[in-house]
């Protein structure tokens, strides 16, 4: 099969843009990989799949594909690239567009100078819905991992995540505690581990180890899911600027029910054809 895609990425964490309005694409868990794959295929932290929606009320299903094959219910650099690609790919010219998730309706906007605001929805802290097994969502939760208990806060952005404070996020052991609270049993459906430095009330250096891709450049979720549980924890303000590895977000939230609103770039580095 031969396959067009678009390599995107959105401060950092890259993406794989598949079309599957104007193709017909039906991927395997094998094929998925390859994609990801550095070495032998294209290479990215995810694969984005842009097809019709199946709600009448939403202008297209998003889908996303982790670099290990697995399909998640959300990620928020790749909704940036989804607004820029459709965009690009002139399959519409809504600024705002209403999109089909696997967990619900979202809604990016493309701002005039080129950068896209997402509303992400409001965090979500029901065990049931992370999902999380060990007992009631508090604002901080003990997680023994290798023998170390660490503070946690748990919430969901439509996908799962678990931050912790750290005072220096450069030193920090995201290599070895990422994987190990990515796979911890309290997580039926695994998590992505967020470890974030504050640095005053509006600004904070986050690094995230992601499900089901490793640690990547930036995570979109994942710095809503710190800003919330830096609020949460009263450490910090609405708006929050969130800096990574592979560059700056901005993140606002009301507290309680009102939505997380992202805003960050989103660019398309090159676009190709790849036999599958
Ligand atoms: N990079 C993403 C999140 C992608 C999905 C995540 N790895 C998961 O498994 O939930 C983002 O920008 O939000």
């Amino acid at each position: 099969m031969r396959l067009k895609f678009t390599k995107m990425h959105g401060a950092g964490n890259d993406f794989v843009v598949l079309d599957g309005v104007r193709q017909q694409i039906s991927l395997t868990t094998e094929q998925l990989r390859l994609l990801a794959d550095r070495h032998f295929g294209v290479g990215c932290d995810q694969i984005l799949l842009v097809e019709k929606a199946h709600d009448a009320s939403a202008d297209f299903r998003y889908r996303i594909f982790n670099a290990d094959g697995g399909e998640v219910e959300q990620c928020g650099n790749g909704a940036r690239c989804f607004v820029r690609f459709v965009h690009d790919q002139k399959l519409t010219n809504k600024a705002e567009i209403v999109v089909e998730t696997h967990n619900g309706l979202i809604r990016p906007r493309l701002e005039a100078d080129g950068r896209v605001v997402v509303n992400m929805g409001a965090p979500v802290f029901d065990a049931a819905r992370i999902p999380f097994s060990g007992g009631t969502i508090e604002v901080m939760q003990p997680l023994v991992v290798a023998d170390q208990t660490l503070m946690v806060s748990i919430v969901s952005m439509g996908n799962p995540h678990a931050v912790q404070v750290v005072d220096d996020v450069e030193r920090a052991a995201v290599e070895v505690l990422g994987p190990l609270i990515e796979h911890h049993a309290s997580f039926p459906k695994r998590v992505n581990a967020g470890f974030m430095q504050i640095m005053d009330r509006q600004h904070i250096r986050l690094r995230v180890y992601e499900r089901g891709s490793g640690e990547t450049l930036s995570c979109g979720t994942g710095a809503c899911a710190a800003v919330v549980s830096g609020i949460r924890r009263g450490l910090l303000d609405s708006p929050v600027s969130v800096a990574t590895h592979g560059g700056n977000l901005s993140i606002a939230w009301g507290g309680e029910e009102t939505p997380v609103l992202m805003t960050g770039p989103a660019i398309s580095v090159f676009s190709g054809e790849i036999n599958l």
